[in-house]
């Protein structure tokens, strides 16, 4: 079991009042599992993904990830540990204006030292080329399709080879044909024995991945249903881009 989540309740204040947005959650992911997240709008996912990662802590209840408590961790020694072992990529990709893509993916590895300097830029180049971007190493975000940014944010979140990858609506804001192409490098990741966790919002991408977790109002249920008459229209519609 590479994630475990045990009584995980996350409550937020609001005028005053009180809000649980993750309803204790029980939870275990192995490693190399695909897994997706899904829910309405507000139900949690987000909420959750944050629990998992590390990015915020619980009210109650433990997150393990790889055997360590992360409530047993501080802040600063918490965010050198996820950028070692966890990599993540957002709907926006997020990439910084400025640095070219190069330069992009090789600021997790300057965070966290993890390779001398001069192995930096070329392992920056084996992952952008890795996700069919060399050519564009050179180039800035504002210059690149939407499609090729989260191509390099994926290059990015790989950038200190951690073992777990969580992506918040990463094909969101893609058309079907791209988000179908970033889809498949999150596959290749798992077949690469790589843990990936997704939200998404698309249930042909949710009924892909091996475990299927589905919040509702803040309730985290694993659900293996989807339809078997239901993949296997999903499956019809993605064929062409398979
Ligand atoms: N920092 C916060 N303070 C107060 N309430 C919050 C905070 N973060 C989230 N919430 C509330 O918790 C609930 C769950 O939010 P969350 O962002 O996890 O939902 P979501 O399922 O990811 O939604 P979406 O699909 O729209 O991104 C929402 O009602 C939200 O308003």
């Amino acid at each position: 079991m590479i994630i475990e989540l045990k009584k995980v309740v996350k409550t937020f204040s609001r005028n005053q009042a009180s809000f649980t947005a993750i309803k204790g959650a029980e939870l275990t992911i192995d490693k190399g599992e695909f897994v997706s997240i899904i829910g309405k709008s507000g139900s949690g996912k987000s909420t959750l993904l944050n629990m998992m990662t590390g990015i915020d802590h619980p009210t109650s209840g433990e997150v393990y990830i790889l055997d360590t408590n992360l409530g047993q961790m501080r802040r600063s020694e918490l965010s050198k540990w996820r950028g070692l072992h966890i990599g993540i990529v957002f709907q926006f990709f997020q990439l910084l204006p400025g640095l070219t893509l190069l330069e992009n993916v090789m600021l997790p590895m300057d965070f966290c030292r993890c390779y001398l300097r001069k192995e930096r830029r070329e392992k920056a180049y084996q992952l952008l080329s890795r996700v069919g971007l060399e050519m564009q190493a050179n180039q800035y975000p504002s210059e690149i399709s939407g499609g090729q940014q989260q191509r390099a944010a994926i290059a990015r979140a790989l950038a200190n080879n951690p073992p777990i990858i969580v992506a918040d609506e990463p094909t969101g804001s893609l058309d079907e044909k791209t988000a179908a192409s970033v889809l498949g490098l999150f596959k290749e990741l798992v077949a690469e024995g790589k843990t990936v966790v997704i939200v998404t919002h698309d249930l042909s991408i949710a009924s892909q991945a091996g475990k299927k977790i589905r919040v509702v109002d803040g309730e985290v249920k694993v659900d293996n249903r989807v339809d078997r008459s239901e993949l296997h229209s999903m499956e019809e519609r993605l064929e062409p881009y398979a």
